[in-house]
């Protein structure tokens, strides 16, 4: 089968006053239609420099080499006007923080308007009924009364939900999510992830979550792959990583995570109602 997204030997470097420093060392991967895939592992082990690598997001200081394949395309070396084509388009991000994606001056509804008009080609109206079928479709209420509004009246939840609006705004075939509930709490995260989850069967999406919350694979994985110090440590579904984790980096990520009582391991459960899910689906 043909790959949504292939990575093979990806090295992300940052240029810095002492000399280059690698983020990611020579990392390969894959991800599906239909499927998602957790990068996981503890702070600075290279997950955000891996997606902003494959968005072509990284800062003036950071360089990769490899192949970043999406669908037939390459996107390493292409040029930056390609890539914003590309953005928004055929792959999208949304971040931790919502407000690095929403524009604090312009209310939801030029936002949500505005990647409809020029990659859609649409006209105003067009993209404001648009606008308000996605705004219904990430859970929003009153969407029509919410196009008027600006980023700092909603909550900090509403926000994420407008951001996976705009994000899902031109269907893209990939979606990228960098720790994206990781501000939220925990009521608002399990509806966040369970409305990524909704969309990427709805739309057949691949998915590369970057987390480093065990409970959040748990939740959302269908594969796993661990990294440790810019390096691939181990790959697997999510149940081979939950049940039987190979590498000593994998058990100890497992093991910092709180079990609810002695018998039982909370992740372990949600891990095996996710596979019950899968098979009766
Ligand atoms: N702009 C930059 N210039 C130089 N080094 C950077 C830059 N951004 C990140 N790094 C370094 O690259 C390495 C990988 O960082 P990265 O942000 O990818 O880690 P991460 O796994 O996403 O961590 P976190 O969970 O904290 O976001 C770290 O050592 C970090 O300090």
């Amino acid at each position: 089968m043909e790959h949504l997204l292939q990575v093979e030997n990806l090295v992300t470097q940052y240029r810095t006053a002492g000399g280059k420093m690698p983020a990611v060392r020579d990392i390969s991967f894959s991800v599906n239609k239909g499927e998602t895939l957790c990068i996981v592992g503890e702070s600075g082990c290279g997950k955000s420099a891996t997606s902003l690598s494959i968005m072509g997001l990284l800062p003036s200081n950071g360089e990769v080499t490899g192949s970043i394949r999406l669908k037939d395309r390459e996107l390493v070396g292409i040029s930056e006007e390609q890539l914003q084509n590309i953005r928004g388009n055929e792959v999208s991000m949304i971040f931790q923080e919502p407000m690095t994606a929403l524009n604090p001056v312009f209310n939801i509804g030029f936002q949500l308007r505005e990647p409809l008009m020029i990659h859609r080609n649409m006209s105003k109206k067009e993209a404001t009924l648009v606008g308000i079928d996605l705004l219904k479709k990430v859970g929003i209420p009153n969407p029509k009364e919410k196009l008027k509004q600006y980023p700092h009246e909603l909550s900090g939840g509403m926000r994420q939900r407008v951001m996976i609006a705009m994000a899902l705004a031109c269907e893209p075939s990939l979606l990228i999510a960098d720790e994206p509930t990781t501000a939220l709490d925990v009521t608002i995260q399990a509806q966040i992830l369970d409305l990524i989850e909704d969309l990427k069967e709805q739309m057949d999406m691949g998915v590369v979550f970057v987390t480093h919350d065990m409970g959040v694979v748990a939740e959302i994985a269908d594969r796993v792959m661990v990294m440790f110090a810019g390096e691939v440590v181990e790959t697997g579904d999510v149940s081979s990583i939950f049940n039987n984790p190979k590498h000593e980096y994998t058990k100890k990520l497992l093991a910092a995570v709180p079990n609810v009582d002695d018998d039982t391991n909370y992740w372990l459960q949600e891990v095996k109602q996710h596979d019950r899910t899968t098979a009766t689906s």
